[in-house]
């Protein structure tokens, strides 16, 4: 069966109830293709009032959450509270996590573990920075960054979509050109083929995510390894319908 288009839309720390309720009016007049997958990351501050106004063909995401389902954790929300509001998804290890809050590998990967065994779906974020890119060394990185959640995924792989976005392309107008980005996802297919399983390489979905617009959707959606967007800017505007409907 061919890997089924998903789209995120990470509104990051934006948006207040009314631009929230707008966005959602947007995404529900569309048309959106009911061939895609759509998850939208919301601030947890708003989680359960999104929740309780998308229509079921779009589902919730949080952006960030906590490796135990409760205690004294001050700030942080956990994937039982996420799921209990009615939300299925959660963002994990995007790269202003990693280098504005410090976290490191093993704890995206502790998370993603605690994520998923409390049924979370998990968008799980990998990606390298313009010095190790000019380094030569993004291979390097995407694969420690995918090695470490190996274990933490163990075969839970059907709940996981991998977003590949390069930090040097996030909310900086620079997109990585489709060719970059096909050759990342072919080389991370071919990696996961050979530490993960064949079936894990060829069944996992891998997003594209660093400044996609409306206007390069679509190429970007042609090539054969990438399917589907984790979306920041664009998705408070209403270009993320076109994002969405970029494989029609
Ligand atoms: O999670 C989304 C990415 O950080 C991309 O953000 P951007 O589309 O604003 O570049």
């Amino acid at each position: 069966m061919g890997r089924k288009f998903v789209v995120g839309g990470n509104w990051k720390m934006n948006g207040d109830k009314k631009q929230v309720t707008e966005i959602v009016e947007t995404l529900k007049k569309g048309p959106l293709d009911p061939n895609v997958e759509v998850v939208i990351g919301v601030p947890a501050i708003y989680l359960a009032y999104v929740q309780s106004i998308v229509p079921g063909t779009i589902s919730v995401a949080a952006q960030n959450c906590w490796k135990v389902a409760k205690g004294a954790f001050t700030g942080e929300i956990s994937p039982a509270m996420i799921k209990d509001i009615g939300a299925n998804w959660v963002i994990l290890g995007h790269s202003e996590r990693r280098t504005i809050f410090g976290e490191k590998d093993e704890l995206v990967a502790e998370k993603v573990a605690h994520a998923l065994e409390n049924g979370l779906k998990v968008i799980a974020c990998i990606g390298e920075t313009l010095e190790e890119r000019e380094a030569g060394k993004t291979e390097e990185v995407v694969f420690r960054q995918t090695k470490a959640l190996l274990p933490a995924i163990g075969n839970n792989w059907a709940n996981v979509v991998l977003a590949y976005e390069p930090v040097w392309a996030i909310g900086t107008g620079k997109t990585a050109s489709p060719q970059q980005a096909q050759d990342v996802h072919a080389s991370l297919r071919n990696w996961l083929s050979a530490n993960a399983s064949p079936d894990v390489a060829t069944s996992v979905r891998i997003q594209y995510g660093g400044s996609v617009t409306g206007a390069n959707a679509k190429e970007l959606a042609s090539c054969p390894d990438i399917d589907g967007f984790l979306v920041g800017g664009a998705s408070l505007k209403p270009e993320f319908v076109d994002i969405v409907n970029a494989t029609q």
